[in-house]
This record gives structure tokens, sequence and C-alpha cells, in this order.
């Protein structure tokens, strides 16, 4: 199995990190074959709690699980670490926009960047769940200047996985039986699921459908308002799909992605398709070796680039926002 990797989680405490830890403990993270050491980061008035599930991973006896430690410092927390998976934030409750958050969260991810840059390994990979995601990220990002840009990722794989489902349940086939779904831009009501290189075993899903109306006025808004569906229903905002897009998106980076189709991912805008260089936005990307690539030269006809623009403004205005607040 190799020398144990080092997986920092924090929030761990929290809705999500209950449901994450378990499965990062089980292998499905990284891999069966690879031994995990877990560090959990709360804050101080949490780390009861999370020693408390400290226990309880103890007690699953897993063969993946080298070590559980439990920190409520950043620097110790990240040190030597080479999966960063940053949960730890206050989820919004109804009514709230995911933008809300960007000042009572924000503050959170300075430290955690500079922890990063001061002390994580040198395959370090980031994660950002807290949300707002992308711009969590962007902060953390900003503030480790030693780290490659690119290691720093915001997570909408959970979106990708719900546009998976919803396209899966019209066309009644196994979300197998889909590719190249992508989803753009920010996490948020802004963001665009764009099905028009999407492929249901081979052939087009938008031919498949054929339902522009319904693409436009029923799914599109499904699936970026899926997370307020979540909290009005469960009255809580989504926790295990989400600890479950974390391992999806952690594992495909570091296993790949399957030849012929491509996942969604926010990561660093080097300018492609328009988007703003130095934002954190989702992409459609394909990963080899560990490292995410955006996919190029697809075509984005005017319904495309209106919806990616869309959320590409809202994601500069956030990061107007963070620069007023002085967090970047
Ligand atoms: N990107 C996504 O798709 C997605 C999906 C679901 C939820 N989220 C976001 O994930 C975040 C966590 O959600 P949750 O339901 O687990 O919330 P939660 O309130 O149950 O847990 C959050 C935990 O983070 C801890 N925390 C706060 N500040 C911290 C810090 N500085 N360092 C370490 N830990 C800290 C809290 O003590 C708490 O235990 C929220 O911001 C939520 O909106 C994102
Ligand atoms: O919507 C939220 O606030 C939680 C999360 O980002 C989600 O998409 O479920």
């Amino acid at each position: 199995m190799g020398e144990p990797i080092n997986v920092t989680v924090t929030g761990a405490a929290g809705q999500i990190g209950y449901a994450l830890l378990f499965r990062i403990a089980s292998g499905q993270l990284l891999g069966a074959d690879k031994k995990v050491k877990l560090r959990l980061l709360e804050i101080p008035a949490a780390t009861k709690a999370a020693e408390g599930v400290a226990l309880e991973l103890q007690d699953g006896a897993f063969p993946a699980l080298a070590g559980v430690d439990v920190f409520d410092n950043p620097k110790a927390a990240f040190d030597g670490t080479n999966v960063a998976l940053l949960v730890g934030a206050r989820p919004r409750t109804k009514g709230m926009e995911r933008g809300d958050l960007l000042e009572a969260n924000g503050g959170i991810f300075k430290p955690q960047g500079e922890a990063i840059n001061a002390g994580a390994a040198a395959d370090i990979k980031v994660l950002v769940v807290g949300n707002p995601a992308n711009t969590n990220a962007l902060i953390a990002q900003q503030h480790a200047p030693d780290v490659p840009a690119d290691r720093f990722t915001a997570m909408t794989r959970l979106d990708h996985n719900r546009a998976l489902a919803q396209l899966a349940g019209k066309l009644g086939v196994s979300v197998e039986e889909l590719k190249k779904v992508t989803i753009w831009g920010n996490h948020s009501a802004t963001q665009y699921p764009d099905v028009s290189h999407a492929l249901v075993n081979g052939k087009s899903v938008a031919a498949a459908i054929n339902d522009q109306a319904w693409l436009a006025d029923e799914f599109i808004p499904r699936v970026a308002k899926r997370g307020a569906e979540i909290i009005e229903v469960r009255g809580a905002s989504s926790a295990a799909s989400a600890a479950s897009a974390a391992i999806d998106h952690v594992y495909t980076w570091v296993n790949g992605t399957a030849e012929g189709d491509w996942t969604s991912a926010g990561v660093i805008s080097d300018g492609s398709y328009g988007v703003a260089e130095g934002i954190i936005s989702s992409f459609p990307v394909t990963a080899k070796d560990g490292q995410f690539s955006i996919v190029q030269g697809l075509e984005i006809d005017d319904f495309s680039r209106t919806r990616i623009d869309a959320s590409v403004a809202e994601l500069v205005e956030e990061r107007e926002a963070v620069r007023k607040l002085g967090l970047i």
C-alpha cells in the first residue's frame, strides 16, 4: 500500500464531514489500495465533537485508515498534507443565496491558504467545498503564492452529478450512458448546466430530448437551484450528496477521467472560452496523471455564450467584493 497519504478535512464535526470521513476511511477517496492518514481541523468549540468522530472512525476498523488526528490550528492541520478538503464554513439557510456567505466565510480561507502555503506537501491538491466555493478557493489560492495555482479547485461536481441524474431521469437511461455534460461558471444559481456537447450512448442529448423549452425552463433552473430545493425540503443544506461529490472530484483528479468523457470542476481560468483570467470557474475538464486540463476547442453557441458570460460576471463581482473586504 505504500506510505499513507495525508488528507486534511476542515469542518470535520459538521454535516458534510460526518458523511465524508467514513467514505475516505473506507478507501473511496483515492482508491482502496492507498492508505490514508486523516487530519481533522475544527474551530476550538467543535474539536470535542471532532474527537468523537475520530473515535467512531477508529471503531470502523478500516484497513485503509492509518490514523486520525484532530487539530484546531490550520498550520498544524495542513503540515505535510497531500489532499486538503476545505469544507468548514457556515451553510446558507432558507432565503439566502450562497454569495450572501462571502463576508461570513471568506475570512476562513485566508489563514488556511497561508497554512497550505507554509507547510503542505509539494503535491498538495485542494478542493474547496465551503460556500461560496469558487471565491473561497480563490481567496485560499491568493494566499498560497508558492503553490501552483491549478492545485486550488472548487466543487461543482455536485451540480454535475445533479445534471446527470436529471438527464438520466428524463431520457430513461442510466447515468453511465451519459457523457460530456458540463457545468460552467459559479456554484450558484447563475451556473450554466450545458448539454450542447452531451452524448447519450454516443448520440446528441439535445437531439434525444428534442425539447429546448424543457432544457431552458426546467432542466437548467432545476439543477442550478437544487441546493435551495434541498434546503427547502430537507430543512438543511445538502450533506451526503455533497460528500459524495467531493469523493468523486478527488477520485477523478487522482485517477483520471474515462476516455471520451469529461467532468466539471472549478479551476483557475487561463482565459479559455473568454472566462476572465484568474477567477476559479467551472469548466469541462479532463484529468490525467493527477492534473485537470480544461477541454479545448468546443463550439459555444449564442445561448451558451450568454449563460457563461452571466455566471462569469458574477464571479468577477465576487472577486471585487473580496478585494474590497481585504481578503485578497
Ligand atoms: N460546493 C458544494 O457543492 C457544497 C454542497 C453542500 C454544502 N456546501 C457548503 O459546505 C459548507 C459546510 O456545510 P455543512 O453542512 O457541513 O455545515 P455544518 O455547519 O454542518 O458544518 C460546518 C463545520 O465547519 C466548522 N468550521 C467553521 N469554521 C471553521 C474553520 N475556520 N476551520 C475549521 N472548521 C470550521 C464548524 O465548526 C462546523 O462543524 C457550507 O458552507 C455549505 O454551504 C457546499
Ligand atoms: O445550496 C447550498 O447552499 C448548499 C450547496 O451548495 C448545494 O448546492 O447543495
